[in-house]
């Protein structure tokens, strides 16, 4: 069916916090027409949203799900151009993120100091939109009848208690709930967006779109089509431009672009990285930018696509004993495997429902941590840090998998210890260059831009190897896949030991333990020792030689952790901002942007929480400038 040529509202992009806005107003007022348009394809009923184990799927180079946004080549990162892939598909990010549920630090929000957005006004959302189902929750703080579920998934692998085991030994306190907007310094047992009663991820579309497409007729749906801009007339917006998501082939000629006229509202929910190029397009932003560009600058709006935040995810191998039960032998494609999980499904259980990230740590340094980072991030912990003590540094996390490609690797068992830096300093950038909307943006993720924020990570790192030699399942690192340590450092990579090497490879005769690094020879000479399990595990000391190691390998390899935030910063507009209090975009009548791009600054913890808080907030503001009123209940 074609998409109406007239609605009252317009929502440009279903990803996580769109679908909230068009589906709460939609069955605010089944009178009020709202059309969605979104660039990537309809998410019903796909199996590979509704299975939470596929989520790596859609990162794979070939996916049409996710958008890889390449960003600027850096030499701070040893000459690399980081890859950030959004979701591209209804339901955006919640369709294709890794569900791991986590929630902001209370000053995150008041930091915002905006009218209306301080913890204390967004707890009430953050219960409305979920259905909380892990253990001792506090009724204060979570809520029990929203549209998205939260649960452990599958039951947790065995080697989780010893992965939390060894936070313990490490000194670390392990607690039921670390996302009470407070704790900075625990380890949890992760929960995740996934319904137990069906098994299925917790995604917006599911939750929001289609339940309410299905009972009314109000809610219009137009996919696989990118909005090109915004028509603003004499100050205010009445409606969108779009042509087909796919650029024409080579030779043939450009589409013309469709348009749709909103009556009353166009809400903006493309996403960070979207919403800023489709602003720009519509002639909202820097001038100098955008005459560049050959578009007509509307207003001057200088903060569009700046202060782009995201946070650093490094993810090392771990090698596991062969016995450990983890998930990658799923991801090897072992049909076996994947036949007994589809059965288990179909009762909501078994190893499709799970993310398999099923413990995990939010953690702040000690004062000798703090020192070894050295003084630019003294400096920013003593400003930004030192005072809120529901700020976590770090994030530090198990996932019961490697998290690559199988077939690079020889058989058996591994880990991945996951750690992200949880409010760099670093602020980068994207601008389009073009009014062409296929032409893709300037986009500069400024990764290790800022000295403080090298220092953090690397201890990061250190610290998931601590974690990971305490767990009695482990059995050495993946060498080629960590720092080039000399071969003979106290602290080099450890590669498998012989006992283990020779318990894989069984009576089939493959070679288990494959060293691949620079300096091979030197490396099978020191690893040849087994590992002794019984002997207590010290700290590792790293020397300067060992540190520039992980320096150059922390460049060499951090990357994107999913979370950008920030490029149209909900600010006054004399301090860079984009949108004010009520998401309205400065200087234009009935335009908001809502998504995870208006938050001002960074929170200490995976986004997708704060993007549907962002989307309730939203949906309620849009009703009231819609003359409808969207409580803060279900
Ligand atoms: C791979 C991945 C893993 C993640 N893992 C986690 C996790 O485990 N836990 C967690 O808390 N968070 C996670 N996140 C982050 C979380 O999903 C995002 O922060 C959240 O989805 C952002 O919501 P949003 O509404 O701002 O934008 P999005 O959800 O990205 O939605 C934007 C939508 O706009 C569409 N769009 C863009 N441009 C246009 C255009 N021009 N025209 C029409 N449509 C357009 C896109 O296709 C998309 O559907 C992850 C994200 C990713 C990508």
């Amino acid at each position: 069916m074609s998409p109406p040529k007239e609605v009252d509202v317009i929502v440009v992009g279903g990803g996580a916090a769109g679908c909230i806005v068009a589906g709460r107003l939609a069955q605010a007022d089944p009178n009020l027409e709202i059309l969605i348009v979104e660039g990537g394809k309809n998410n019903l009923n796909d199996p590979q949203v509704r299975q939470p184990a596929m989520f790596l799927s859609h990162l794979a180079p070939t996916s049409t799900t996710a958008k890889f946004y390449a960003g600027r080549h850096s030499e701070l990162l040893g000459g690399r151009s980081p890859i950030v892939p959004t979701g591209n598909m209804l339901g955006g990010g919640s369709s294709i993120n890794f569900m791991m549920y986590t929630r902001a630090s209370k000053s995150d929000y008041d930091d915002w100091k905006t009218e209306g957005w301080s913890a204390d006004d967004l707890i009430p959302l953050l219960k409305k939109m979920e259905s909380y189902n892990l253990e001792n929750p506090d009724p204060k703080i979570h809520g029990f009848d929203g549209p998205l579920a939260v649960c452990h998934g599958a039951s947790p692998a065995p080697n989780t208690e010893e992965f939390l085991q060894a936070a313990q030994d490490m000194g670390y306190k392990v607690v039921d709930d670390i996302q009470d907007l407070e704790s900075a310094h625990a380890f949890e047992r992760w929960g995740k967006w996934i319904n137990p009663k069906t098994g299925f991820r917790s995604d917006t579309a599911h939750n929001y779109v289609h339940p309410v497409m299905e009972k009314n007729s109000n809610l219009h749906l137009l996919c696989d089509s990118k909005v090109s801009k915004v028509v603003i007339e004499n100050g205010k917006a009445t409606g969108v431009e779009y042509v087909p998501f796919s650029p024409p082939a080579e030779g043939a000629p450009k589409p013309v672009p469709q348009s749709v006229t909103a009556r009353k509202l166009v809400v903006v929910s493309a996403g960070s990285l979207g919403s800023p190029t489709v602003l720009e397009r519509s002639g909202v932003g820097a001038r100098e930018i955008l005459e560049k560009a050959g578009v007509e600058c509307k207003v001057d709006l200088p903060g569009v696509g700046e202060n782009y935040q995201d946070h650093n995810l490094i993810l090392p191998a771990y090698r596991v004993a062969p016995e450990t039960k983890t998930h990658d032998d799923f991801l090897r494609g072992i049909p076996e495997v994947h036949a007994q999980g589809l059965k288990d499904l179909e009762e909501a259980k078994g190893i499709y429902t799970t993310n398999f990230i099923d413990a995990g740590g939010k953690l702040r340094p000690s004062e000798e941590e703090i020192e070894a980072m050295g003084p630019e991030f003294r400096k920013f912990w003593n400003e930004y840090f030192k005072d809120a003590p529901d700020k976590p540094v770090m994030f530090a996390g198990l996932v019961n998998a490697f998290l690559g490609d199988h077939s690079l690797l020889p058989g058996g068992k591994y880990v991945t210890i996951g750690t992200y830096l949880e409010y760099p300093a670093s602020r980068g950038s994207i601008h389009i260059t073009s009014a062409d909307p296929y032409v893709e943006a300037d986009f500069d993720p400024a990764y290790l831009s800022h000295p403080a924020d090298l220092g953090p990570n690397i201890w990061g790192y250190k610290l998931g190897r601590e974690l990971v030699r305490r767990m009695p399942c482990y059995r050495g690192e993946v060498v080629a896949l960590h720092p080039k340590f000399s071969a003979t450092s106290p602290a080099r990579a450890v590669e498998i030991d012989i006992d283990t090497s020779r318990e894989l490879q069984g009576d089939k005769g493959v070679t288990a333990g494959v060293v691949v690094s620079g300096n091979v020879a030197a490396q099978n000479e020191v690893t040849s020792e087994p590992l002794d399990k019984k002997k207590p595990i010290e700290n590792l000391v790293y020397s300067e030689e060992d540190d520039k190691a992980v320096e150059q390998w922390m460049r060499e390899n951090i990357g994107t952790t999913w979370h950008s935030l920030g490029t149209n910063a909900m600010k006054p507009r004399e301090e860079g901002g984009v949108v004010d209090a009520k998401l309205n975009v400065h200087g234009v009548e009935n335009l908001k942007v809502i998504d995870l791009s208006i938050a001002p600054g960074n929170v200490g913890s995976n986004t997708y929480s704060t993007a549907l808080v962002i989307g309730e907030k939203g949906a309620i503001l849009a009703g009231e400038h819609l003359g409808i009123t969207i409580g803060l209940t279900n």
